[in-house]
């Protein structure tokens, strides 16, 4: 029986852990686990209790949060399990140690889970029994007995109707703290009373109640018995109604916890502040802190910099130390060599003092020769001076004689020279006033030379710009000219000869840009009128100077090198000799062939520092198809023959006269 009774507890057991596992998996599905999962396995999913508190913050959101701050003890907050331990223990609810957890031992614990569903989920238990229909058991308030704090029945019941968030506990005043002594006698009554029997509370005793302070200081636990057994007793009685003084027992009861919830609320405010104010602190502290990380960071650079110039000066005193190790070498060397040399120097010393000696006696054997000598000689001088002095004033005499003779010469000679002197100053004065005008005459020549040079240079820098605005001249006239068409045809309108018929006229009208409209009035229609275009048309009334306008750029080009014709056609009588030579040879009449070459003349000359042309001219008469020399006197040569080469003329023998000038 023993076996059998342990085969069905165990059963039992495995049965409530798929329950809870049930139960955990529909409250949070992450958490999902096979319903058959082993004790080791709901172990694992809870051991280190981030479910279990996950669950519970899930049930009742801000409970942990509560735990966390002044009202759980500091063996509370060591971990999660006990954090929840905590929660279950103030709902009054079975629990377990920390030790079933980690043993293994999961029976209190799956017991502990299954009393929480069923204190606060009730909703989520499969109802097998059929049972649905009935009213789940309604959530009830109590408070924690060990801290005081406030746990709701439900998660939306953690909440006041403003949305503030109660789900805290409301730190009671010492005085009131599980001390029954100081419930008012009514109130321990009413707490005492049965359930069913609030409704029947006479009126008077519920104004009592309310009328003493004990209401005040009863416990916040009593309080929520209070209400719950009122809402019990409503729920029993269904339709039953609940009489006024109990609703107003009721909302009194429930003014005083919300009165507590609100100084909780403000207690968390003031706690909140507190930790701001903490927070305000430490972040300055922290800023302290790092103030104080970059100084130091700044005295390491420093100390760096500084090891950095001592291990420099380290390097340069090493090498003075080499350097002065060597000179020490160096100064024993000469040393040496210095000893060495005075060893030397003595033993000279010794040779020459030896040497001294020698000569010393040498010497004064000399020098008694020479005083020998010498006192025979001075007797010797001794008689000289005297003849001497007989001499000398012998001599003086004779000198006396000769230089008052030569006093004579000397101011004749200083008389000469006087006059000598003069003469020289005068040619000195002479000599420079013509040194300074040689001096004066070089400068101006030498700035002249240089005026000139810079001159020359500017003229050599002009006539290369000349050559070149000479040559881009050129280019640009010609490229007009080129543009104004290389074949140009002009008209000009001859006037009517003496004697004829002025009305007679078939030009009608002359245009601006070479028009030219000419009337028929034998003919009818569209040939009564013909339009002719030409390059210009020049009126009855152009003059010669009008004409040669419009052709003088031309003669230009010839002497840059282009080849220029201009020839007159017209039937007899028309005004091509009147045009090309002129009526006369007055400078007013000239035709184009005089202007022409008075242009070639002129731009030559103004040209002739440049280039040297040659102008010349032939004339030439085709009559009747026979060639004259027109500046032929010679008749007999005045003919000459067409030679006829591919549609080209060409005429031999012309003659060639070469002009000087335009005359
Ligand atoms: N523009 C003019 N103004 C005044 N008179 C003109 C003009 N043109 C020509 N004449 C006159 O017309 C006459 C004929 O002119 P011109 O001799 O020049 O003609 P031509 O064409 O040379 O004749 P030909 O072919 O026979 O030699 C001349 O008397 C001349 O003076």
């Amino acid at each position: 029986m023993g076996s059998v009774d342990g085969d069905s507890e165990g059963l039992q057991a495995d049965a409530r852990r798929a329950e809870v596992i049930k139960w955990i998996s529909a409250l949070i599905p992450e958490y999902r686990l096979p319903l058959n999962s082993s004790d080791e396995e709901l172990q694992e999913l809870l051991g280190d209790g981030t479910a279990l508190c996950h669950i519970t913050d899930t049930l009742i959101p801000g409970a942990l949060e509560g735990l966390s701050g002044g009202y759980a003890s500091s063996e509370q907050r060591s971990g999660n399990v006990k954090k929840f331990l905590s929660v279950v223990a103030g709902m009054g609810l079975p629990g377990f140690s920390v030790r079933d957890l980690e043993e293994g031992s999961m029976s209190p614990v799956v017991d502990c889970l299954l009393a929480l569903r069923d204190n606060l989920s009730p909703g989520l238990v499969d109802d097998n029994s059929g049972d649905v229909s009935k009213t789940p058991p309604r959530k009830k308030w109590r408070v924690p007995e060990a801290d005081g704090s406030l746990v709701a029945g439900g998660a939306a019941q953690g909440k006041t109707p403003s949305g503030e968030d109660r789900g805290n506990g409301l730190p009671y005043p010492k005085s009131q703290q599980k001390t029954p002594a100081f419930n008012g006698k009514k109130l321990r009554e009413i707490f005492q009373l049965k359930r069913g029997s609030y409704a029947d509370l006479p009126a008077a005793k519920i104004s009592e109640m309310m009328h003493s302070n004990s209401l005040d200081n009863a416990p916040t636990q009593s309080l929520l018995t209070v209400v719950n057994s009122i809402l019990d007793e409503s729920i029993e009685r269904r339709k039953g109604e609940i009489p006024h003084r109990v609703v107003y027992l009721l909302r009194k009861v429930v003014q005083e916890i919300e009165r507590r919830l609100c100084v909780q609320a403000e207690h968390i405010r003031n706690q909140n502040t507190i930790i701001k104010t903490r927070e305000e602190k430490y972040r300055s502290k922290t800023k302290a802190l790092e103030i104080l990380v970059n100084g130091t960071n700044e005295e390491n650079q420093m100390a760096i910099n500084l090891l950095q110039v001592v291990k420099e000066e380290k390097s340069k005193i090493e090498e003075k130390r080499k350097f002065s190790e060597q000179n020490v070498v160096r100064l024993m060397k000469e040393k040496e060599n210095a000893e060495n040399m005075i060893a030397g120097l003595k033993e000279e010393m010794e040779e020459m003092h030896r040497l001294h000696e020698q000569q010393l006696g040498q010497f004064e054997v000399k020098t008694k020769q020479m005083e020998d000598q010498l006192t025979s000689k001075v007797k010797e001088f001794e008689l000289h001076v005297v003849q001497s002095n007989r001499k000398i004033e012998e001599i003086e005499t004779a000198s006396q004689l000769k230089s008052q003779l030569w006093n004579k010469k000397e101011n004749i000679f200083q008389n000469y020279m006087n006059s000598q002197q003069l003469n020289v100053k005068g040619l000195t004065v002479s000599s420079r006033s013509l040194k300074n005008d040689m001096d004066a005459f070089q400068m101006k020549w030498k700035d002249e030379m240089s005026n000139l040079g810079s001159n020359l240079k500017c003229l050599v820098d002009a006539a290369e710009n000349y050559h070149k605005v000479l040559a881009e001249n050129q280019k640009l006239f010609n490229e007009m000219q080129e543009l104004k068409g290389n074949i140009r045809v002009y008209c000009r309108v001859r006037p009517f000869l003496p004697g004829q018929d002025k009305k007679l006229t078939t030009v009608d009208y002359v245009g601006e840009s070479g028009e030219l409209l000419i009337s028929n009035p034998l003919k009818q229609g569209k040939d009564a009128h013909r339009m002719f275009n030409f390059n210009k048309v020049f009126n009855s009334f152009s003059s010669q100077a009008e004409v040669f306008s419009d052709i003088q750029p031309l003669i230009r080009s010839v002497l840059d090198g282009f080849n220029v014709c201009i020839f007159a056609y017209g039937q007899t009588g028309s005004g091509k000799t009147y045009t090309m030579s002129g009526p006369s040879m007055s400078k007013k009449d000239w035709g184009v062939n005089y202007r022409a070459l008075n242009d070639l003349f002129d731009i030559s000359l103004s040209r002739r520092n440049v280039f040297s042309y040659e102008v010349g001219v032939q004339m030439v008469e085709i009559y009747n198809e026979q060639v004259r020399d027109l500046l032929s006197n010679n008749i007999a040569q005045k003919r000459y023959p067409f030679y006829t080469i591919a549609m080209l003329f060409f005429v031999t023998f012309l003659l060639f006269m070469l002009l000087t000038s335009e005359k």
